[in-house]
């Protein structure tokens, strides 16, 4: 059986480039941001999120994270604006994580880590569907929200309360009406640059929009992210934690910033 990819030892990141070449590409992710060299394009448009909580299908514990898959055959929760044209659809929101809370975001900011960090993945409607977009260099558009240890945040209480239906890998429940846009900062204010998923497949197809602004968690929502399993029932259980791929090379890219 095939032992898979993964976060561990023997499957972890440095060992993706065998089943997947692509992680040596030219615009892999995630990247080291470094403010001061980020150049302030005025010609970036604000960014718009448009999400209708009635379309939220589930959340999945589906191994390498936990997702909340949304209903995406209407542009009822979109994004549009930013760096992008045209309009996306949201089809799931997931985080990474670490094991302690220096450590768990895929992108950093002059090197630092956050714990944690919230991918909010879009599809180009240009696409007929999520699998053609994500093969496609302007197929995908993922918001990145890092997560700061503070004071707890409200907001993420309907998800960490699902955490005990879906402990392990492959299962799912229900979960309705959650509106995302709760999840966001104040401020809109953002980097971008052209870069990929960063679980294989590894597709170079990811318009990247990180936010600039945090959202807060507490150090015991944190732990209770770190309950999850990697593994199925049954099996000998592995903490879901640290399932961050680190910062790749940036290849002459240039990252661009919505703000001075
Ligand atoms: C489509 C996709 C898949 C995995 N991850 O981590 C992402 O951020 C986006
Ligand atoms: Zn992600």
């Amino acid at each position: 059986m095939s032992h898979g990819w993964g976060y561990g030892a023997n499957n972890g990141p440095e060992t993706w480039g065998k089943d997947f070449p692509v992680a040596n590409g030219r615009r892999q992710s995630p990247i080291n941001i470094v403010p001061k060299e980020a150049q302030y394009d005025s010609t970036l448009k604000s960014l718009k999120l448009k999400y209708d909580p009635s379309n939220t299908k589930g959340i999945l514990n589906n191994g390498h994270s936990f997702q909340v898959d949304y209903e995406d055959d209407a542009n009822s929760s979109i994004l549009t604006g930013g760096p992008i044209s045209g309009t996306y659809r949201l089809k799931q929101f997931h985080f990474h994580w670490g094991a302690s809370n220096d450590r768990g975001s895929e992108h950093t900011i002059n090197g630092i880590k956050s714990p944690c960090e919230l991918h909010l993945v879009h599809w180009n409607t240009k696409y007929p569907s999520f699998g053609e977009g994500a093969s496609q260099p302007d197929g995908l558009a993922v918001v990145g929200v890092f997560l700061k240890i503070s004071a707890a945040n409200p907001r993420l209480q309907k998800v960490l309360d699902a955490f005990d239906s879906i402990k392990t890998k492959g299962k799912q429940t229900v979960f309705a009406n959650f509106d995302p846009k709760t999840l966001l900062p104040d401020s809109m204010d953002f980097w971008t640059y052209d870069g990929s998923l960063t679980t294989p497949p590894l597709l170079e197809s990811v318009s990247w929009i990180v936010l600039k602004e945090p959202i807060s968690v507490s150090r015991t929502q944190m732990a209770r992210f770190r309950g999850l399993l990697f593994t199925r029932e049954g099996e000998a259980p592995c903490c879901m934690v640290d399932n961050y791929r680190p910062p790749q090379p940036l290849k002459g890219r240039q990252v661009r910033a919505s703000f001075k």
